[in-house]
């Protein structure tokens, strides 16, 4: 790997040319995820800012230890043929992908192009129109939708029950009791069933207004409003929001401020997140001029759970695309552990299921190679062949002192935002 470019060099898979157009448009005041289409809807929406997008101009399926690589050449050719007009300039604007890559190499990873994506930023509106033909089709006109509620949904086990999970935890704190290894994440699932065909946009909508400070997205079947920023390159400056401790919040403020003061105390939750914070400085140190890395985390407060937090920033040394820099820093020790190849072979061993694009990147980069990519958490994927079902995540940061009713319990809070947006 060159340092001015993790990804180097990667097989060429041939990308079509793409001709595209961004306009701004006035008087759209809907939200934007009101836009999606019934299916085939894209989202990465934060704070009412983003972009959502449909249709399919261009995509690119990947898997393999070199799936980042394959990817990042994919996108370099499409962007170096691509004829753009770009009225807006702005982060978002002109051509981008959205993109969502599997936790382990057999995981199935993709990044697509949209042929429409509507974008907002700072009170600005946009359209970008991406076609293979030669000239392009006029702006859409928007339309906004209303979802069907999902009705009563069902929750069944996943590959394992609560009471078979705790057990694994137990034994992965024997590991770490023995040395084998610092920290291992372990994640569960959990089946939701729904009596109708589950139309996303509906969840999406919840996620998006009770989780504004996450990132609610939505990338082939994979949705979920996640509170971890891997990374975000923006013109020069590189930042990650590194996530590790958690508590519950219990719904009274007084009692909630109180546990956050413990969290922040807590020496399981800081040795928990110092090991977080320690990977992701460690891989973008190469990357980075400057960095400031926080000495002491702080709270985030989030509806349904508070985590140690901290916001590691950089000012970038070199050319890395912001999916090279996901590319670098995916496993972190937020979803894998320390050190990461133990952690990544006990998670295989004894997790008992396969994760697919769970706790791996999710996101979208522009053709500069700015981007946001996330880790795809408190998210669900929906079942290709059965769209009355969908499989929820969330996983626990397992450390020396963890205790495997609590983590449980922790995984159970974690699953609410997928819960609740599911229900009527
Ligand atoms: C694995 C998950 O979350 C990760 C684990 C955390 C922890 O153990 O405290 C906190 C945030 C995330 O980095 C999840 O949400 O499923």
């Amino acid at each position: 790997m060159s340092l001015s470019d993790p990804l180097q060099p990667g097989s060429a898979v041939p990308a079509p040319q793409l001709v595209v157009r961004s306009q701004r448009v006035e008087g759209v005041a809907a939200a934007l995820m009101d836009h999606l289409p019934e299916t085939g809807g894209l989202a990465w929406v934060r704070r009412g800012d983003g972009h959502v997008g449909w249709g399919v101009a261009a995509r690119l399926d990947v898997a393999g230890s070199n799936r980042f690589a394959e990817a990042q050449a994919w996108w370099k050719e499409l962007t170096a043929n691509a004829v753009v007009r770009d009225e807006i300039g702005v982060p978002g604007s002109g051509l981008v992908c959205f993109g969502s890559f599997g936790f382990t190499d057999t995981d199935a990873s993709e990044l697509v192009v949209p042929e429409v994506i509507v974008g907002r930023r700072g009170g600005i509106t946009w359209v970008t129109t991406i076609s293979g033909a030669s000239s392009l089709a006029a702006p859409p006109e928007l339309t906004t939708y209303e979802p069907e509620p999902v009705g009563a949904v069902a929750f069944a086990d996943g590959a394992r029950s609560g009471t078979a999970w705790s057990g694994i935890v137990a034994d992965a704190v024997k590991r770490i009791t023995n040395g084998e290894l610092d920290k291992v994440v372990l994640a569960r699932d959990l089946i939701a069933i729904s009596p109708n065909p589950i139309d996303l946009r509906w969840p999406l909508r919840r996620l998006a207004s009770a989780y504004p400070n996450c990132w609610t997205f939505s990338v082939d079947g994979l949705i979920g409003a996640t509170p971890e920023l891997l990374v975000r390159r923006e013109k020069g400056l590189i930042t990650s929001r590194v996530l590790a401790g958690t508590i519950r919040r219990t719904g009274d403020d007084a009692h909630d401020l109180a546990l956050a003061a413990s969290l922040a105390r807590s020496s399981k939750d800081l040795e928990e997140h110092e090991y977080a914070v320690r990977s992701v400085a460690d891989a973008l140190k190469p990357h980075c001029k400057s960095m400031n890395v926080p000495e002491t985390p702080f709270v985030l407060h989030l509806p349904n759970v508070m985590h140690l937090a901290s916001d590691v920033a950089g000012v970038a040394a070199n050319g890395a695309s912001a999916l090279g820099l996901a590319a670098a820093l995916h496993p972190s020790a937020a979803i894998c552990g320390t050190p990461t190849d133990v952690a990544r072979d006990v998670i295989g061993e004894i997790e008992g299921m396969p994760r697919g694009r769970f706790s791996g990147p999710v996101g979208w980069m522009d053709a500069a190679g700015d981007g946001e990519w996330c880790i795809a958490l408190r998210c669900g994927q929906a079942d290709p062949d059965d769209p009355t079902r969908m499989r929820l995540f969330a996983g626990a940061g397992i450390v020396a002192g963890s205790d495997p009713e609590a983590e449980l319990a922790e995984t159970n809070a974690k699953l609410v935002p997928m819960r609740d947006a599911l229900g009527d």
